[in-house]
């Protein structure tokens, strides 16, 4: 990877590199950047406001995914939002500027998200990608149309049931391009692991119990290769 000195704000320079994005993402956890999101949101009221509302339409989506994937599941509709694995909410605002060498570089690297479920919004402009029968396959933008994401989570409580989606954003010499991703994953110090009525003896759980927190601290110290998936695999 490149960097590509464009003269943007620097949290946009780091969507340009794979292997910071993780730790970007986990920087949004350290005092500093809490510090920032709150003077951001006291500096620009209206942005608080219009997230706030964004994201209280999103969780009302976001009950329904979880009661149909409860039911294809086979279990009752109210079964995943009961393990609480959905309390906690992080909005990521990505802001992709035009890149004049695409070749030479990524918006975002190949990853999975370490989540139980992600709602996306894109704009039009195009680049995010999806591994499909071992291709890269574009989602093209539809408009007013959202993304959603299951997330490494969800495939370990499923046992593989469900697939988490490797997903990337090429860069794109027009710019830039916006996307907002709503994360949902549990805050509970509770433990999770593959739903006991998925298991049997035909069906063993494929992965070890974990907390939440156990899994993200481990998840941002992996090598860029391996998945969030591998480190709780039996
Ligand atoms: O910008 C996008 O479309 C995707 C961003 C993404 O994959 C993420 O935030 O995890
Ligand atoms: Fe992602």
């Amino acid at each position: 990877m490149k960097s590509l000195g464009s003269g943007e704000p620097n949290v946009c320079l780091l969507q340009q590199h794979s292997e910071n994005f993780f730790q970007y993402r986990a920087k949004l956890f350290d005092p500093y950047s809490f510090f920032c999101n709150l003077l951001i949101s006291y500096l620009f009221p209206m942005s608080r406001k219009t997230s706030l509302e964004y994201i209280n339409h999103v969780i009302k989506l976001e009950d329904i995914l979880l009661g149909l994937l409860s039911e294809a599941l086979g279990l009752k509709s109210n079964h995943l939002k009961a393990t609480e694995c959905d309390k906690g909410q992080m909005l990521a605002c990505h802001y992709y500027p035009a890149c004049p060498q695409p070749e030479l570089t990524l918006g975002t690297g190949k990853h999975t998200d370490p989540v139980f479920l992600t709602i996306l919004l894109q704009d039009q402009s195009g680049g995010l990608q999806v591994m499909c029968d071992n291709q890269w396959t574009d989602v093209t933008p539809i408009e007013y149309g959202l993304v959603v994401n299951i997330g490494d989570l969800l495939q370990i409580v499923s046992n593989d049931k469900f697939v988490s989606a490797i997903h990337r954003v090429v860069a794109n010499k027009i710019g830039p391009r916006i996307s907002v991703a709503c994360f949902f994953s549990s805050v509970s110090p509770k433990m999770f692991g593959p739903i006991k009525e998925l298991i049997s003896e035909e069906k063993p759980p494929l992965y070890k119990d974990f907390l939440v927190a156990d899994y993200l601290t481990k998840f941002f110290s992996k090598p860029l290769d391996k998945t969030g998936l591998d480190l709780f695999r039996l």
